[in-house]
């Protein structure tokens, strides 16, 4: 079931802040889609604006090409899972699953048989079939999501909408049970979106992201396309760790202003003048310095990790860039050596200008 936005506006009761400034978002059928961005980007917002929890002052949701104006028509097309959306705690887990099914109008509940028969194929689909009988209170916490995911699934929605669903699980259960979280996306035929406070997360899991901030999407792309375009500075930093070096360009070079860091060639559609290039720290390479640059490169050693050895680097207009060198590397690669940062992106008053 495809999922789409149109200039969605949302105030803060009484007229206030906009909370969502006209954010429009296609989701085709089949996709899983990461939401992410600082706190209070508007993520949730825009979730809740979708499940139709929460009302909107201007904008339509549409659920295949249908406008929802009615919030009750989308009850039963989706199953929502909030990180505090806890179990009733005074119901087992199979009871926990069957409660959408359970207040159901009459004319369209399931038999009894068929509400337990749904309740068992759930909970061997979320890889607990024996948990059925056992109260909240006793299962762990990536146990309790799987129930809270399978009460979400149990009515058979198209749209799963997850909120931070792992945000108390520790990295490890995280990790797993997201890429099973994905299998189960693809076995089902859902379409997803996951809002995640966590990139790398977001990056594994999904195959579009779509990046908010100030109540509006700054970037919507593919989880390749948002790493070696990114949209703006933001984008770019919030993705990951970036170190910046601000230049000029002129005749088809970006000519950085710290010595240490070597000029490089950038396509004929970049404008002259001043722009800063950003570059994760695992992207720099080190090279013998040109002739004539004399400004000391200091790497400051931090240990060993992994096979490689930390060093922190300092140069002119930089302080502490994370380096890492094989660790039956030579040292001296760091003797008389310049940066260079070719892979790094261009960026104008905060807009990608490549
Ligand atoms: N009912 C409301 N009344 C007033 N302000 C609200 C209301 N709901 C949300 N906000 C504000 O809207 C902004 C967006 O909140 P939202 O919870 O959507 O952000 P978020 O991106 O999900 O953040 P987080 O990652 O911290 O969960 C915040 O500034 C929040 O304080």
């Amino acid at each position: 079931m495809s999922i789409e936005v149109s200039a969605l506006e949302r105030f803060a009761p009484g007229r206030g802040k906009a909370l969502l400034r006209k954010v429009s978002l296609d989701v085709p059928d089949s996709a899983f889609v990461a939401l992410v961005g600082p706190s209070g980007a508007g993520k949730t917002t825009l979730l809740r604006a979708i499940a139709g929890l929460d009302p909107y002052q201007a904008g339509t949701v549409s659920l295949d090409g249908q406008v929802m104006e009615d919030v009750s028509a989308r009850a039963g097309q989706v199953g929502f899972v909030f990180q505090n959306y806890a179990l009733f705690p005074h119901m087992t887990a199979a009871r926990n699953i069957a409660f959408g099914l359970d207040v159901l109008p009459a004319a369209r509940r399931p038999t009894r048989a068929r509400i337990n028969e749904r309740v068992r194929e759930l909970l061997e689909l979320m890889q607990i079939p024996d948990l059925g009988g056992a109260y909240p209170a006793r299962l762990s916490g990536g146990q309790r999501q799987r129930v809270a995911l399978a009460r979400a699934l149990a009515t058979g929605p198209r749209v799963l909408l997850l909120d931070e669903p792992f945000g108390a699980l520790d990295p490890i259960v995280r990790r797993s049970i997201r890429s099973w979280l994905r299998e189960l996306h693809d076995r089902l035929g859902l379409t997803t979106i996951l809002v995640t406070h966590d990139q790398e997360e977001a990056l594994d899991v999904a195959d579009r992201i779509v990046v908010m901030q100030d109540g509006q999407i700054v970037q919507d792309a593919s989880p390749v396309d948002l790493d070696s375009s990114p949209a703006t500075e933001f984008v770019m930093e919030f993705l990951g760790e970036a170190v910046s070096f601000p230049g000029i360009v002129g005749a088809g070079r970006m000519v950085l202003d710290d010595p240490l860091v070597l000029p490089f060639s950038v396509p004929d559609s970049v404008a002259d003048g001043p722009a800063v290039a950003m570059i994760r720290p695992y992207e720099i390479q080190l090279v013998p310095a040109q002739p004539g640059q004399n400004a000391p490169l200091r790497a400051v050693p931090r240990g060993a990790r992994n096979g490689y050895r930390h060093y922190v680097l300092n140069c002119a207009g930089h302080d502490g860039i994370p380096f890492f060198l094989p660790q039956d590397g030579a040292d001296h690669a760091l003797e008389g050596a310049a940066l260079d940062i070719s892979r790094a992106r261009l960026f104008r008053n905060g807009l990608a200008c490549l």
